[in-house]
């Protein structure tokens, strides 16, 4: 991408207008509804979802001139695109990618006592408790590579508890992005995908499938990443995401309908705007703090 404007006009070329939002102005600048005093929270109904999503409400702009690195939290439900709006956001912005169920893979494959208890609730598509996952998540949210480049934490928080437990730190997110994708599509997704354990990159049976026969042969399967588990997942996801709404209603934007063909090219960073797509062509886009361009 030769430079962050170029790239935002030549996305507003391609695209039709967006639904919901403003239009975009000449030159990629792009305008985005902030959310009002006294708006109602942010309700999530996946049932409603399907197309078209409405503009996301909250995505507050952060005050310009602030010296904290950026803060981003990504939620969603399982294959949501999350993995993918990271890779982008961490690549333009810099930040420490923390996901929290890596956090927790890498404890059972270091075969700590807290990666066997988490792997028992793994399985079942339950949340691993929070006496296992806020230490160890605050642990890694201080360490000082996150306080000096900005984090992006990546499925945490889940619950309410968890939330609570940073907002006592004082910890707060500039963003909190919410990826939202009908179910159907996140099965299909999550049952098909497989990752290369050599290169770490992620294919999907049918809409990425590997170049060649050598990597398909070392493919592996997450373990939790069959339908019955996803089920259980999804059940989960959206038993939480409610109160985290409402706790980051100031500064949350709603993604909605991700598809594998927009994957690729999500989460441009252009400029001081975070730009995300939709399926259905919608473009939203936030403001962000300017500390971090
Ligand atoms: N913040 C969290 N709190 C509790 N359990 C978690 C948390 N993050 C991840 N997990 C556990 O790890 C599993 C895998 O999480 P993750 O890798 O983020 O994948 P997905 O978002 O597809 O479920 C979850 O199903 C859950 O059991």
């Amino acid at each position: 991408m030769a430079s962050s404007t170029a790239a935002a006009a030549a996305v507003t070329s391609l695209l039709p207008p967006p639904v919901g939002a403003e239009r975009p102005v000449p030159q990629g600048r792009l305008l985005f509804r902030a959310s009002r005093a006294g708006s109602r929270p942010l309700r999530l109904n996946p049932a409603r979802h399907h197309g078209l999503s409405p503009a996301p409400r909250a995505a507050k702009a952060v005050e310009a001139g602030k010296a904290d690195p950026l803060n981003v939290m990504i939620a969603g439900a399982p294959a949501s695109g999350k993995g993918t709006q990271c890779e982008l956001i961490k690549a333009k912005y810099g930040l420490v990618h923390i996901s929290a169920g890596d956090l927790l893979r890498a404890e059972i494959a270091t075969g700590t006592d807290n990666g066997k208890q988490a792997k028992e609730f793994m399985e079942k598509g339950q949340l691993v408790p929070d006496e296992i996952v806020v230490n160890m998540v605050k642990g890694r949210l201080l360490q000082p590579d996150a306080q000096e480049k900005g984090w992006l934490l990546d499925g945490y928080p889940r619950s309410y508890s968890q939330a609570m437990a940073l907002e006592t730190l004082g910890i707060r997110p500039d963003i909190f992005i919410l990826l939202d994708v009908p179910d159907e599509l996140l099965v299909e997704r999550v049952v098909g995908r497989r990752l290369d354990p050599e290169t770490g990159k992620i294919y999907h049976l049918k809409y990425s499938p590997p170049e060649n026969e050598e990597i398909a042969s070392r493919l592996t399967q997450r373990f939790d990443d069959t339908e019955e588990k996803v089920k259980l997942r999804l059940q989960t996801h959206y038993q939480n995401i409610e109160s985290l709404v409402s706790i980051y209603e100031d500064v949350i934007v709603k993604v909605g309908n991700l598809s594998p063909s927009y994957l690729e090219r999500s989460a441009l960073l252009v400029s001081s705007r975070l730009i995300c797509y939709s399926t259905s062509c919608c473009l939203y886009s936030v403001e962000l703090p300017h500390h971090r361009l």
